[in-house]
């Protein structure tokens, strides 16, 4: 089936309005103009109950609240395609109905980084003074801070990378209860690939080891959404598509909703391709303080789907006693 008529009018792309979304959905034009040089794009930005949200988003229904308002747009017919970063599509249900992934970009650098407020001397976790303070809201990091340095205080942060940014580096910034933050900070964790996109790498002083920070599940991958029935879009985006990309993120998914990881637990999962095509996902799964953990790393078989080496990869760690973890 075509899209709504006319079929002249431009390709609509549903994204958030933060500078990173737009970027990616700058990007993505970009391609698809390559694909096709008559093609005219639109993007169409929301801001979501995500963004607008000060507080604790596991109150108001998880960080999943970015990508729902999107897939809304995407399923009334407001948007074509949307570009989501996979590590924000939530892993424990399936795609909202009717919608589809017809595309995984190449993906993107999956470390996570140490940025510190302008003029820090800090050039390494390991040069935080005892008990320093740093920002991440992520489940994941905070629990492989903490088994890095367990003296860290982990303090929450929202907002956009650029509203992250700024916080980091006024010192002294108003402190509103409810955006749950608890004053200056000493560092903050983010992901390459985000401040890459921003242009903003130069911030970066320190790269986490894959041994020491083991990346979210999707991370560094873009999906491209859209109605599983407008054929011509799905063909159109398909041609984008990367299969080892796709391969490696089936793998993780795979994983992580068989763990029934919902988004705030602390799971991480990478999954490598080969030279020779062979995939290898490693997975994790932490207590919150990260004093416990359980983690395997298997490649799959010779003809084994991505997402049954990510079942593999769950019920190994889920023999070695997963599910308590999680469930605390
Ligand atoms: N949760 C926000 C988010 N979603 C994807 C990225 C970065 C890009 C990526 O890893 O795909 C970020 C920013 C960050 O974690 O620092």
């Amino acid at each position: 089936m075509n899209r709504h008529p006319p079929p002249d009018s431009p390709l609509l792309i549903g994204t958030r309005s933060s500078a990173m979304a737009l970027a990616q959905a700058d990007h993505v034009a970009e391609l698809l103009r390559r694909l096709e040089p008559g093609l005219r794009t639109q993007p169409v930005p929301t801001t979501t109950t995500g963004d607008t949200w000060p507080g604790d988003l596991t109150r108001i229904g998880g960080k999943g609240l970015f990508v729902k308002a999107i897939d809304e747009q995407l399923q009334c017919g407001e948007a074509d395609l949307a570009v989501h970063c996979l590590k924000d599509v939530p892993g424990d249900r399936p795609l909202p109905r009717g919608l589809t992934i017809a595309a995984v970009l190449p993906r993107a650098d999956v470390h996570d980084v140490l940025v510190v407020p302008e003029g820090s001397p800090v050039a390494s976790p390991a040069e935080l003074p005892e008990g320093a303070a740093v920002a991440t809201s992520a489940v994941r990091r905070k629990a492989q801070l903490l088994a890095l340095r367990p003296d860290l205080r982990v303090m929450p942060v929202r907002g956009t990378v650029g509203t992250r940014l700024a916080k980091l580096d006024s010192a002294r910034r108003p402190h509103t209860a409810a955006d749950g933050d608890d004053g200056p900070v000493d560092a903050m964790v983010l992901a390459r690939a985000g401040l890459s996109r921003l242009g903003l790498t130069a911030r970066i002083r320190y790269e986490f080891s894959l041994a020491e920070m083991l990346p979210a599940v999707g991370a560094g991958v873009l999906a491209l959404v859209c109605r599983e029935e407008d054929d011509a879009v799905t063909a159109l985006l398909h041609r984008l598509d990367d299969p080892a990309a796709h391969a490696e993120a089936d793998a993780e998914r795979s994983m992580l909703s068989g763990l029934r990881g919902h988004c705030n637990s602390p799971i991480a999962g990478h999954c490598t391709t080969a030279p020779d095509g062979r995939l290898t996902l490693h997975g994790m799964v932490f207590s919150g303080d990260g004093s416990r953990f359980v983690q395997t790393r298997l490649q799959a078989g010779p003809r084994e789907e991505p997402a049954a080496l990510g079942s593999r990869v769950c019920a190994e760690l889920s023999r070695q006693g997963a599910r308590q973890i999680i469930d605390g």
